[in-house]
């Protein structure tokens, strides 16, 4: 009983009502699951079988900057199971691309994301905390990447799709677009991990109202409330919008050497893991040592530059 009081301390007694009425076997498999290590691999085999839609990438050498799609426009690009695999391929790929500087991620046909696909949700009922896991750990690499990354937000980002945005540094929404934490009126709470990172990027506060109103915010809201860091204020075809906001990224953030580019995200992001100060300073000598004296230096000092 000395785990379920531990986890008493946290829960509502609402929620905790509930639980403590299931069987005595889902109380145990709650508690013991929250010990056991996730095997990602057995989860991806069993995702894999809930077929539909794809994620597609295209990565551009020339520019350093990737497109990833959610293409499964029929259900405004929902994620299937096979989808969230291959979303998760596709990141192991942009986690090992020497030229890779930003990635914008972006749903077919003008429209993000409208959270997990319902029919492979009804399918997938038994197996909610299994399929967390693995969407905890593919959007945690999907925010640590060396890149700098974008999420355009087009048409609705509803439920998991708003938690997808919450996976990019950046958010670009079209003028006609709308955004909402919906997942309180599924009867649910956030299954991909936006919880955890909508704290670390607005606070408790906003968090917390975000996802108990489970408003859905139009983009003229999102941009005053600060979720979003960029709005299309002229209504283009989504293909547009999509050249545009590539261009938004690469003449913003990425305008330089790759490999300057990738240090300086990746100390960005060892800070936010480290918590430690003194640790992260270490790292950032230890990077800085490697950029100090080297070709890109050289030739800047050269061209005498004046920062106008
Ligand atoms: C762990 C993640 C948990 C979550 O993501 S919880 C949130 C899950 N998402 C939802 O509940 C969104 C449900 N959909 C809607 O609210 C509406 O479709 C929405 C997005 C407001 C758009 O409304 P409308 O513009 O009227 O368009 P519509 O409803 O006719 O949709 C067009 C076609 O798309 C389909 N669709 C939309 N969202 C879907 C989804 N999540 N899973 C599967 N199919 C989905 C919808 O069924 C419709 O298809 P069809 O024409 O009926 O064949």
């Amino acid at each position: 009983m000395a785990a379920i009081s531990g986890i008493t301390s946290h829960l509502s007694f609402t929620v905790l009502r509930k639980l403590l009425s299931l069987p005595s076997m889902l109380t145990t498999h709650f508690v013991r699951s929250t010990s056991s290590q996730p095997d990602l691999q057995a989860i991806r085999d069993e995702l894999e079988k809930f077929q539909g839609g794809s994620v597609d990438l295209e990565m551009d050498d020339q520019s350093g900057i990737a497109i990833m799609m959610l293409n499964n426009p029929k259900r405004l690009n929902s994620l299937t199971g096979k989808m969230m695999v291959d979303m998760a391929n596709h990141i192991t790929a942009l986690e090992k691309w020497s030229l890779g500087k930003g990635l914008v991620l972006v749903g077919a046909s003008g429209n993000f994301c409208s959270g997990g696909d319902l029919t492979f949700v009804r399918k997938a009922l038994h197996y909610g905390e299994e399929m967390a896991a693995f969407q905890h750990d593919t959007l945690t690499r999907l925010l640590n990447l060396p890149l700098v990354s974008v999420a355009l937000l087009q048409g609705h980002t509803l439920g998991g799709g708003a938690e997808l945005s919450t996976a990019c540094d950046f958010r670009v929404m079209s003028s006609s677009a709308r955004l909402g934490f919906v997942q309180i009126k599924m009867g649910l709470t956030t299954g991909w991990g936006a919880t955890t990172r909508l704290v670390h990027l607005f606070g408790r506060q906003k968090a917390l109202g975000l996802l108990t109103s489970a408003k859905v915010f139009s983009a003229e809201e999102a941009e005053k409330e600060g979720l979003v860091d960029h709005v299309l204020s002229y209504a283009l075809q989504p293909e547009e919008e999509l050249s545009v906001c590539k261009n938004w990224l690469a003449s913003n953030y990425c305008g330089y050497d790759a490999d300057l580019t990738q240090a300086v995200k990746s100390s960005v992001v060892h800070c936010d893991l480290s918590g430690d100060l003194i640790e992260s300073l270490r790292n950032e000598r230890r990077v800085f040592g490697q950029f100090w004296g080297g070709s890109a230096q050289r030739v800047a000092l050269e061209a005498k530059i004046k920062h106008k």
